[in-house]
């Protein structure tokens, strides 16, 4: 099964080898035959009679890089220098930093960009709050807020442990939608105490992008947050996870011929993605969503302690069906993992309706390998980069913010997201359209553009974009 470290994990091996005793063409034989793909090779360092080199090697997992030292080890003639992972020297002092638009060269520019020059600045925006869009970076600028409650599919692994996904997270959203993003990982789980922080950070920035908070807190986090606050405030793995799926499942039905409105949908995992994603589909017309966590299929009649779930119950799963994951899969044409590894059988899959659609989108690990599951589905999709069909809310959050910012909308409404869904779909046209591309790639140029535009004239229909639109502006002009 595919794990932590599966898809493209890379280690550089630096290697000393006697020439006498020692060929490359043994070494690379000895690397090829431990399963170890070698990709580069670097020459570092020779002399009369030692060559030293760099191989990078793509390795499946740590155990994997243990097999392939200890085959080199017992090669006479190498020695074993070190070896590197590629992901961690990536993040070695973190991944992004803050760079000045502009230099201060000398005295004159001192003067203007601190002290005095910036106090006039400092008092037009005191006279005129709103100039603070103008004049300071929150017009470009999202907070990155987590807690360290529900990271990926990792768990509750704390605030520090949290931030390299966030860092990751900043630099998506600037490389993709030129957003200049802040990680912020709060040292409190308590939900009063969030908001409060959140309150007090808001006047920074121009919009707030929640992550990877556990459900139910989520929900009442975000909800006090959009009440409170006047930029918009977005639960990512709530609504972006959500605009994905769902444009996903759009082209999905497409590729099978069926009607998303009639398809028997069941969702694993009832935390902040899940409930959202289900809201999205009920929202799109969907009537036949079964919810299914740990202890079974929520269902209408039970008593839950978490109050997301009573809503749940009362409003999906309108044929009563209770049990397991393996009870209730029976005939469904849909399935969708927010969930764990390997929560999805083959068994499973077996009993869904002809043409089944999986998406197992638990990160890292999905709750079904493609590997597994693909010789009995049509269409399947994970959150991995790894695989065909990403569905990650990476093709959605950097489109919908830079929609937001440049139209300064106070919140963002469903139909919002709904057009940003929409417009995720759009880019894949019905002549690229099949199995193995429902979704485009996140390098796509298009989405970004797409989300952004879509999502603006819906922010401009709803009435929530506070920045007069192109035709307003032109009416202006004329009058
Ligand atoms: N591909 C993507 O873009 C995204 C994927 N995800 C993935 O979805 C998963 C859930 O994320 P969140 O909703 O943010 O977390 P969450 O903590 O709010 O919810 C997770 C839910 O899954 C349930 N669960 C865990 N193991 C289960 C099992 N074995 N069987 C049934 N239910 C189980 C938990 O009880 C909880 O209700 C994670 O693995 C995350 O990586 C989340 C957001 C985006
Ligand atoms: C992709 C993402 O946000 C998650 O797995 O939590
Ligand atoms: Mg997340």
């Amino acid at each position: 099964m595919a794990g932590l470290n599966g898809g493209g994990t890379s280690i550089i091996v630096r290697l000393e080898m006697h020439k006498e005793q020692v060929t490359f063409g043994q070494i690379a034989t000895a690397i090829g035959d431990a399963g170890g793909d070698i990709v580069a090779v670097d020459v570092t360092r020779a002399s009369k009679t030692t060559t030293t080199r760099d191989i990078t090697v793509n390795v499946s997992d740590p155990q994997h890089t243990n097999t392939i030292e200890a085959t080199l080890k017992d090669i006479p003639g190498v020695k074993v220098v070190n070896i590197s992972d590629q992901t961690f020297l990536m993040h070695l002092g973190g991944k992004i930093e803050v760079t000045p638009k502009m230099p201060i060269k000398n005295r004159d520019d001192l003067s203007r960009v601190y002290t005095p020059g910036v106090a006039r600045v400092c008092m037009a925006i005191h006279e005129d709050p709103s100039k603070a869009h103008s004049l300071t970076i929150k017009r470009n600028t999202v907070a990155v807020v987590s807690d360290g409650s529900a990271v990926l599919g990792l768990g509750n692994i704390g605030p520090k442990a949290a931030m390299p996904v966030m860092e990751g997270k900043a630099m998506l959203f600037k490389q993709m939608a030129g957003v200049d993003a802040f990680p912020i990982c709060l040292d409190t789980q308590d939900t009063e105490e969030i908001i409060r922080i959140v309150k007090a950070l808001a006047p920074t920035f121009g919009g707030i992008n929640l992550e990877d908070i556990s459900s139910p807190r989520c929900f009442e986090i975000e909800e006090r947050l959009i009440e409170e606050l006047d930029i918009p405030v977005f639960h990512d793995d709530q609504h972006g996870t959500a605009v994905v799926i769902l444009a996903g499942l759009l082209n999905a039905v497409k590729v099978v011929g069926k009607q998303l409105e009639s398809c028997k949908v069941v969702v694993t995992g009832i935390g902040a993605a899940g409930i959202a994603c289900t809201k999205m589909l009920l929202a799109a017309g969907v009537t036949n969503v079964i919810g299914v966590d740990r202890q079974g299929a929520i269902v209408r009649g039970e008593t839950y302690s978490n109050s997301a779930w009573d809503w749940y119950a009362a409003n999906t799963n309108p044929f009563l069906q209770s049990g397991t994951l393996s009870d209730v899969i029976a005939d469904a044409d849909i399935f969708i993992g927010l969930s764990g590894p390997g929560v999805l059988k083959v068994e499973d899959v077996k009993r869904m309706a002809a043409d089944p659609i999986v998406f197992a989108m638990a990160n890292p690990t999905p709750e079904i390998t493609p590997e597994e599951a693909e010789p009995y589905v049509r269409v399947m999709a994970t959150g991995r980069s790894d695989y065909p069909n990403q569905i990650n809310n990476v093709l959605c959050f950097p489109g919908i913010f830079r929609g937001v910012l440049d139209c300064r909308a106070s919140r963002i409404t469903q139909d919002m997201k709904l057009a940003a869904a929409k417009a995720i779909a759009s880019v894949v046209s019905d002549d690229e359209l099949n199995e193995y591309y429902i979704i485009p790639s996140v390098f796509n140029h298009a989405v970004v553009e797409k989300v952004r535009e879509s999502v603006m004239e819906a922010a401009y229909e709803s009435g929530v974009a506070r920045r007069r639109s192109p035709r307003e502006m032109q009416d202006a002009h004329h009058e």
